[in-house]
């Protein structure tokens, strides 16, 4: 009995342990199991990834066949898509990691075309490998997409071009996303291959033939950012909405010259509505049914890899079927992606091939294709962009934010392929624009504005097109038209004005700053703006009478006074007249206006000594005064002091006769200007010489004689007897001024340097007369230069032709010479300095001295004040403000007058050069 219960206990344990081994053994074939079909799946993964779906159930089916696999193809497109620049973007540097960031940028790039492939619509596209950054895919190697007539031809070599548009514009995108400029240069072919594999390790899938050849040569021979096809595959697409156009002959290696066409884009009109479509429909096959199956189709073909489905019977259904079939998908269980709300249209399962060029309307199929977001309503399936890295995630999410097409939507997002189907086709302005995506890269340019242009060529006076300048030159520009007009007298007081009502400064008329901002016509005062009979027949008298060198160092202070006092108080000239020009500058201190001593007495202490200048400095308006000229006052009145006793002046009165500035004038001019006689006596306007005249006239003998002397001219240096009134045109003026028109503009550009200097002193009401004297002292520093300047000629005893050339040498001579901030082109201009730094204008000084002369002050004769430029700086006008004068006084001024005197202006204004100003001496 013992041992019968050892025994049984024995055969328990027995069969415990034999149970428990089977167990173990269970499981671990059960486990191994798994791993294997783990295994089977990655392998299958991966064959199905390296070659086509047929292909690799061939090498399933036939594991041991070591026979080169082969097939071909009557009709297959072949792309090729070559980034052109991204040779020179990869760099192997330290920073980029030895080039490998390079490469993660291009493995986006690529990952980011292969993502496309995973698009339904773009299923009959096969990727057959990638080149450095070349793209080579194909269309018509899968057996259920084979090219069998001309109409598939059509329909797959358009869903060939749809891709490489695609592919652009997925590059696009990474391009605003990169801040790159990569551009696709594609070429496309259509004809005959030979698909096959190659080699038993890796093996790898290729075409080959001619036609492969082709394609990579239309890529090679193609431009960057175009498609470039040849001339079979433009007979296949000759009827599709596709942008075409010949490029010519290219001469391709081993082939000769091919006619190639370059694919730019869609045609806009291809944008067509489903209801477009539907009169296509033929039978019972319509747009909708039509792509209905291709959708389902392409569902399920896309789904390359029959996991679910035993290997065998997946190949087997797909040889013995001809490939893969809706059918097939379906029963392998590919359905599912459709989801359940897919196929409420009835799905004509009509085969592809059936469908007549006119059924298909091609020109239709690729916008009929479901839009990006049509095409997310596909089946969830991983796409690349889920296996890359979480950088490239996040790329990806970054950029499908900004754009419509991101990556996002093609994920999870299932929709009713009627309801989609039934909706017209998304407008899709990109593609539209695809076939220019190398213009779309750049930003439009932002020209001018409407508004400006419009401004501009509306103003009547403009008489030439101004250069595209920023428009606060507009106004400016127009100040140089010769037509003047009663806006030409509003007065650009200063630059700034321009910002603040630009509908104002596009009529205000300026001949330099310092010269129109003392020439407000609603500032000026009555005295100033009025040229009356008896001032100007003082100013005639006293021409004649008074010593023209009496009032060389008058001040403008002075002036500014008797111009405004009615009675003029000639001792004050005098007693400036010896005055040493360090007091007369623009440094001098302005001083109060209301506290101003009586002319004399002003003057009289301002000339003391230059010392007192300078103790004067400690007003807020000096120190404004030194701004506006830049702090380099001291140097300026130093260097004009090293001059004056280096040239040895002669005695001032010689030179500040109106007979020396005036030769001094036209000398400049005549280098430049062309022969101008004058033909009009002073009387030519008949009748008496009107009191203006008189002025005039004493300018105009004292230019005549210089003239006849003087054959040469140049820049059309006329003298106000030049043009009767009679003669007197618009044209006269337009013929002047053309010429002038661009030193004008260089001058307005030149002045733009100065506008700070300006803003501050732009509000009149605001400063009052120190503006007046900040400009008086500009002038008088304009005075002393050009006094400077004349010594300089004088010096040489005769005026020579290479007067300019002798300047522009003595400039380019001191190479301290500070640089005044012009620049132009012209070498006949380029040493020619058109603004002082320090103050005024050489043709502001001569035109004040214009200015001078029709002011009219009692105290001072014409000559004087034309040598010593004693003007009353209310007096002082451009000569727009001057035309607005005439045009409101008593005297008759005709055109021609106020054009011969802007002339002549413009004429000194493009003559006279730069001070020499220099830090070290
Ligand atoms: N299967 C292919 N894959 C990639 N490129 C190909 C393929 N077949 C041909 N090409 C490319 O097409 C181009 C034309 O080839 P072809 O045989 O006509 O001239 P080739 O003398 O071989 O070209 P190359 O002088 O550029 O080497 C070649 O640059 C080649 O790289």
């Amino acid at each position: 009995m013992r041992l019968f219960l050892l025994t049984v206990l024995w055969h328990g344990r027995q069969i415990e342990w034999m149970a428990r081994l089977d167990f173990l053994w269970q499981w671990q074939a059960y486990t191994e199991k798994q791993e294997m079909e783990a295994l089977q799946q990655s392998n299958r993964k991966i064959l199905f990834n390296l070659l086509p779906a047929h292909v690799a159930c061939h090498f399933l089916e036939f594991r041991n066949d070591i026979d080169l696999y082969h097939q071909s193809y009557e009709k297959v497109g072949v792309v090729f898509a070559s980034i052109t620049n991204f040779q020179e973007f990869y760099t192997e540097l330290d920073g980029n990691n030895q080039g490998v960031e390079c490469l993660r940028l291009l493995n986006e790039i690529i990952a980011d075309f292969d993502e496309l492939l995973s698009q339904d619509q773009f299923a009959p596209i096969d990727k057959i490998k990638t080149v450095g950054s070349t793209y080579m895919a194909a269309v018509g190697l899968l057996p259920e997409h084979k090219i069998e007539n001309p109409n598939d031809e059509v329909f797959y070599i358009s869903t060939l071009v749809e891709f490489v548009l695609a592919m652009q514009e997925r590059l696009l995108a990474i391009n605003e996303n990169s801040y790159n400029n990569f551009m696709l240069r594609v070429g496309v072919n259509v004809g005959n291959v030979v698909a096959g594999v190659i080699g038993a390790r890796k093996p790898q899938y290729d075409i080959w033939g001619n036609t492969v050849n082709v394609a990579s040569r239309m890529e090679s021979t193609g431009l960057a950012g175009h498609v470039q096809i040849s001339e079979e595959t433009y007979q296949v697409l000759k009827n599709c909405p596709y942008e075409m156009h010949c490029r010519g002959t290219v001469n391709v290696k081993g082939k000769g010259k091919m006619t190639t066409y370059l694919l730019v884009g869609r045609k806009q009109s291809t944008t067509m509505r489903i209801d477009e479509v539907q009169p296509r429909k033929q039978g019972n096959m319509n747009m909708n049914g039509f792509f209905l199956q291709n959708q389902q189709l392409n569902m399920s073909n896309s789904v390359e890899i029959p996991q679910q489905q035993n290997i065998q019977n997946f190949c087997r259904n797909f040889n013995e079927q001809g490939g893969l079939s809706l059918s097939n998908m379906e029963q392998g269980g590919e359905r599912d992606h459709t989801g359940e709300n897919e196929p409420l249209l009835p799905p004509p399962p009509l085969p592809l091939r059936n469908i007549t060029d006119v059924e298909l309307g091609w020109p239709r199929i690729a916008k009929v294709y479901p839009s990006e977001r049509e095409k997310r309503t596909a089946p969830v399936k991983r796409t690349h962009s889920d296996r890359v890295t979480s950088h490239k995630d996040n790329y990806v999410r970054s950029r499908s934010s900004k754009h419509a097409h991101g990556a996002e939507n093609s994920r999870g997002v299932r929709g009713r392929v009627g309801s989609d189907i039934s909706l017209p086709p998304k407008p899709n302005n990109h593609h539209g624009k695809s076939g220019n995506i190398v213009q779309s890269s750049y930003p439009p340019y932002d020209g001018p504005s409407t508004q400006s242009m419009s401004d501009s060529s509306s103003d009547e006076s403009s008489t030439s097109t101004p250069p595209p300048l920023p428009p606060k030159d507009d106004c400016r520009l127009q100040q140089a038209t010769p037509k003047l007009t009663v806006n030409d007298n509003h007065v650009n007081k200063c630059p700034s004005n321009s910002s603040r009502d630009s509908t104002k400064t596009r009529e205000q008329a300026i001949e330099s700053p310092m010269v129109t901002r003392s020439s407000t016509k609603s500032s000026r005062s009555p005295s100033g703006n009025d040229i009356r009979t008896d001032d100007i027949s003082r100013l005639d008298v006293q021409s004649s009478n008074s010593n023209p060198g009496d009032n060389l160092y008058h001040s403008p202070h002075s002036s500014m006074r008797n111009s405004k006092a009615t009675s003029p108080i000639p001792g004050s000239d005098r007693d400036t007249s010896d005055r040493s020009p360090h007091c007369n500058n623009a440094m001098e201190p302005p001083q109060a206006s209301d506290s101003r001593s009586p002319a004399g007495a002003n003057h009289s202490n301002n000339s003391s000594t230059p010392s007192t200048c300078a103790r004067k400095d400690s007003s807020s308006q000096t120190d404004k005064s030194y701004v506006l000229k830049g702090g380099r006052i001291s140097d300026f009145e130093r260097e004009i002091k090293k001059l004056l006793e280096r040239q040895r002046l002669p005695p001032v009165d010689e030179l500040a006769s109106v007979e020396k500035v005036l030769s001094v004038m036209e000398k400049f001019s005549n280098n430049k200007s062309p022969p101008r006689r004058s033909s009009v006596p002073e009387d030519s306007r008949g009748g008496e010489p009107g009191p203006c005249r008189i002025g005039l006239a004493a300018l105009q003998q004292k230019a005549l004689k210089q003239q006849e002397a003087l054959s040469k001219t140049a820049l059309g240096f006329r003298f106000p007897v030049d043009v009767s009134p009679t003669t007197s045109t618009s044209n006269s003026h337009n013929n002047f001024f053309e010429p002038n028109m661009r030193d004008l503009r260089r001058r307005v550009r030149w002045n733009e340097a100065k506008d700070s200097e300006y803003e501050n002193l732009e509000t009149e009401e605001e400063y009052g007369e120190n503006d007046e004297e900040a400009e008086i002292r500009a002038f008088e520093e304009e005075e002393k230069r050009l006094m400077e300047k004349t010594n300089d000629e004088v010096s040489q005893s005769e005026w020579s032709d290479d007067d300019d050339s002798d300047g522009a040498n003595r400039n380019n001579q001191d190479g301290d010479e500070e640089s005044t901030g012009y620049v132009t082109d012209d070498p006949a201009l380029e040493n020619m300095s058109m603004t002082n730094e320090h103050g005024l204008t050489d043709a502001e000084g001569a035109l004040s001295d214009v200015n001078s002369v029709f002011a009219g002050d009692d105290d001072v004769s014409i000559s004087s004040r034309a040598s010593s430029r004693l003007f009353d700086l209310g007096a002082l006008r451009s000569v727009d403000s001057l035309n607005t004068m005439l045009e409101d006084s008593e005297y008759e001024f005709s055109d021609t007058h106020l054009s011969n005197l802007r002339s002549m202006s413009e004429s000194i204004a493009k003559s006279f050069g730069h001070p020499q100003t220099s830090d070290s001496e």
